[in-house]
């Protein structure tokens, strides 16, 4: 039988997971409830007395929360109108079950309670009458985008160029720029708000893809070449190649996956692309369906010429079908991708279909090795656990306490160049189960 090392934990006060329970997590409900307190006057004035109150019962729950968070108390099953709800509880009492003592904030899986944390806070929304769809991140997430945009021109000008002077059968060159684009798409990952707490994120280099050469040596693990060998292998095999991309966050991070998959549908390198964005609001940045359309509609309107093109563009690829997007509640589940197979089969069974899967930032990285105490250096395969219904590639910048695939010695000689290695988005990986 396969012994699995154990899940990162709150519980050891060492680690990353223990500075996030007691103060990160805080710290994000706290901006929350004062944004959810900014609608009380406003729900006042558009629905009378029962906006107001509807707004103060929100204030309140979600300060028990963050008061049940501090004082580390035990986490409790769902109970509220949302779909997933069985499937939250199900993994609290297979937790019990396998542990003598109750679940708490601080001696759960950390994965499972920072997820919960998420979870609590959309139960809380969806319970209000007039606030049910509200995002409280949404505004951080524009923001972060509007204080992109010197990096969003250049980065559109760039595709734009490459666009115009690249021929479609030119291998060589599609192959160095799909590299760049890929790149530029992983150092996108920097710019989540979670791991600030919310504080400003965003992309503070002008020109992104000038910058690669200089930020390679931070890549641990590099599997874009068996990535590109992939895509050429399934192009001439069949008709159809298809990529689905896991998002991770709004903002800069969302506008480079776009301009990667512009880059290979234009090339033809893929011929349909799905997306897969959140269902609630989630770790603050994370992309939902209405953050995607709101980023579209406002680069759409952008003065600057080759931004504006390319939004119209991707408008007009998601009406003629080349992309698509798909909503799942599966990845707002606490449940890591070994999972998938047994919560969401027909997911599972889609992504069979697919030519490759990018699974985009940490959180995702996480759940494709279970957020587990892994020697760093275990096989990326064997961290994954039997989760592999087609091609993968992970593109993560390291910010938590997880990473496998390394040589034997390196996370050691790692340690002694930079401490925080592991957690402040300096390094990052390409990582995959690709066998070319
Ligand atoms: O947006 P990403 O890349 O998934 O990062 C989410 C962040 O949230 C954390 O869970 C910390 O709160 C880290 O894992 C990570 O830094
Ligand atoms: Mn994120």
């Amino acid at each position: 039988m396969e012994t699995n090392p154990s899940p990162l934990s709150a519980k050891h006060e060492s680690s990353f997971a223990y500075g996030t329970v007691k103060d990160r997590m805080p710290r994000i409900l706290t901006k929350v409830i004062d944004v959810c307190h900014k609608q009380i006057q406003s729900s006042k004035e558009c629905f009378g007395e029962d906006g107001r109150k509807d707004a103060i019962d929100v204030v309140g729950k979600l300060s028990q929360l963050r008061s049940e968070i501090m004082t580390d108390k035990p986490l409790f099953a769902l109970d509220d109108q949302l779909k997933d709800k069985e499937a939250w509880n199900k993994r609290l009492q297979q937790y019990r079950d396998s542990n003598d003592s109750p679940a708490s904030w601080f001696t759960a899986p950390w994965l499972y309670v920072e997820c919960f944390m998420y979870r609590r806070i959309a139960g809380v929304l969806n319970s209000s009458t007039y606030l049910k769809t509200f995002d409280p991140f949404a505004e951080q997430k524009q923001q972060s985008l509007m204080q992109s945009m010197t990096a969003v021109e250049n980065l559109a000008t760039f595709l734009h160029s490459v666009k115009q002077s690249v021929k479609v059968n030119d291998t060589a060159m599609l192959k160095q720029f799909f590299v760049d684009f890929l790149q530029v798409s992983l150092w996108g990952n920097k710019c989540d708000l979670s791991i600030s707490a919310g504080e400003e994120n965003s992309q503070n280099v002008s020109e992104p893809h000038k910058n690669l050469e200089a930020l390679k040596k931070f890549i641990l693990i590099d599997y874009s070449n068996d990535v590109w060998n992939l895509i050429l292998k399934q192009k001439k095999r069949k008709d159809q190649v298809r990529i689905d991309v896991v998002l991770d966050n709004a903002g800069f991070e969302l506008f480079t996956d776009l301009v990667l998959c512009e880059f290979l549908l234009f090339f033809n390198l893929a011929d349909v692309i799905i997306i897969h964005p959140k269902c609630i609001p989630w770790f603050v940045s994370d992309v939902n369906a209405s953050d995607l359309n709101w980023m579209l509609s406002y680069l759409s309107s952008c003065s600057f010429e080759e931004v504006s093109q390319l939004s119209t563009k991707l408008q007009e690829r998601f009406k003629d079908g080349s992309m698509l997007l798909m909503k799942n509640d599966f990845w707002t589940l606490p449940d890591p991708f070994c999972l998938m197979n047994e919560s969401s089969s027909e997911l599972y069974k889609y992504f069979s279909s697919s030519d490759l899967v990018l699974f985009k930032g940490d959180l995702n990285y996480r759940k494709l090795v279970g957020d587990l105490d892994w020697p760093h250096d275990t096989s990326f395969k064997m961290a994954l656990r039997h989760f592999s219904p087609t091609s993968l590639c992970s593109l993560r910048t390291l910010k938590a306490d997880v990473v496998v695939g390394l040589k034997p010695g390196q996370a050691k000689l790692l340690a002694k160049e930079c401490k925080e290695w592991m957690v402040n988005g300096q390094y990052a990986v390409i990582e995959s189960n690709i066998i070319c």
